[in-house]
């Protein structure tokens, strides 16, 4: 018998007052698979992980942990959690904390097992509220892995810490995954999707606009970045050439993406136009940025204005995390 996936989304949505926070969203978390939910502020990734865990309930459509109710698997240990809000710290030790939450589960971890995956053996007997952010944070993770859990669902697990500390939780997390557990976490931040995740699901207005590896999203996205610069001409030729979809200028510099660079390239060259010439694979970053543009050119067209992203994007690429 194959067994049923870790966790199922199907054709939900959940809708706040005017706004569609889940627009029909499908997705399934195989066992085994470190899968991210990659989008923007307000993009929808936070509800998501509340349906799945049964915190919310949707409007419409199905969802599904280990097969069933999100409820049972939840109350069973089978899934662990850290959401965003923290929770008041009380004045225990860090063993003292885990050994609590372990001993309200039917087949708790080891609470030793939780201490050294989560990285807080040497910490065991530190009040927690006496930890840096970062060690507060793997204490998190702990009280998740409690239930000794086979699924983790981190809602931007790692937004408040500094990079050795962001590190550090995902060194843990890695051993935890290594065990053959499943995990899905959201993030805001390219790099964290593509380093520690399998799998990366673009989430944008509600809907998942993409799905796959890295290098999957970068090839969706299609194609290729030339930068030429333009030594005075005009710039109005540049859309016209073959494979180009898109044209940015800034100042004397031309960026052009393009589904077919070696083309693009031949034809710059017969007008003598490669002064300067880059041609460069599409960064994941590049990727995101046009699968969650076209949804950015249609909300700006339902609402008659552009939005603050489009506004940024005009003025500058966008090279820094996605906030
Ligand atoms: N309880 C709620 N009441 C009203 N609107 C809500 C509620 N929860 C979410 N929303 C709205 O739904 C949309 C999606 O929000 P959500 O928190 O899921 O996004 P997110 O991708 O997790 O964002 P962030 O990265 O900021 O956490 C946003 O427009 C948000 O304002």
């Amino acid at each position: 018998m194959t067994k049923e996936p870790a966790a199922v989304l199907a054709t939900v949505t959940k809708t706040y007052g005017p706004v569609r926070a889940a627009d029909g969203l499908d997705l399934t978390v195989r066992r085994g698979e470190t899968v991210a939910l990659l989008g923007r502020n307000g993009a929808g990734k936070s509800t998501a992980i509340n349906l799945l865990l049964g915190l919310d309930t949707p409007d419409s459509g199905r969802v599904a942990l280990f097969g069933g109710e999100p409820d049972r698997a939840v109350a069973a240990g089978r899934v662990g959690a850290m959401l965003q809000e923290g929770r008041p710290v009380p004045r225990v030790t860090v063993r003292e904390l885990v050994g609590f939450v372990a001993s309200t589960y039917p087949a708790p971890m080891p609470v030793a097992d939780a201490l050294s995956l989560a990285g807080l053996t040497a910490l065991a007997d530190r009040r927690v509220d006496r930890l840096s952010g970062g060690q507060a944070q793997r204490v998190r993770f702990a009280v998740a892995l409690a239930g000794h859990p086979e699924l983790i669902v981190l809602d931007e697990p790692t937004s408040a810490l500094d990079v050795e500390a962001r590190g550090e939780f995902w060194a843990a997390m890695r051993g935890y995954a290594r065990r053959g557990n499943t995990v899905l976490f959201s993030t805001h931040y390219l790099e964290e999707a593509d380093s520690f995740a399998d799998r990366i699901v673009v989430v944008d207005a509600g809907r998942i606009v993409a799905d796959g590896t890295a290098e999957e999203l970068k090839r969706s996205a299609g194609g290729a970045l030339v930068a030429v610069d333009l030594d005075g001409a005009p710039a109005a030729f540049l859309a016209g050439l073959p494979g180009v979809t898109e044209v940015e200028v800034r100042g004397d510099r031309a960026r052009l993406r393009t589904d077919d660079s070696d083309a693009t390239v031949r034809a710059l060259a017969a007008r003598d136009a490669i002064r300067g010439l880059e041609v460069a694979p599409l960064t994941l970053n590049d990727a995101f940025l046009a699968l969650t543009r076209g949804r950015d050119d249609r909300r700006a067209r339902d609402t008659g204005q552009g939005t603050t992203q489009d506004a940024a994007r005009a003025t500058a690429p966008n090279r820094e995390p996605i906030r």
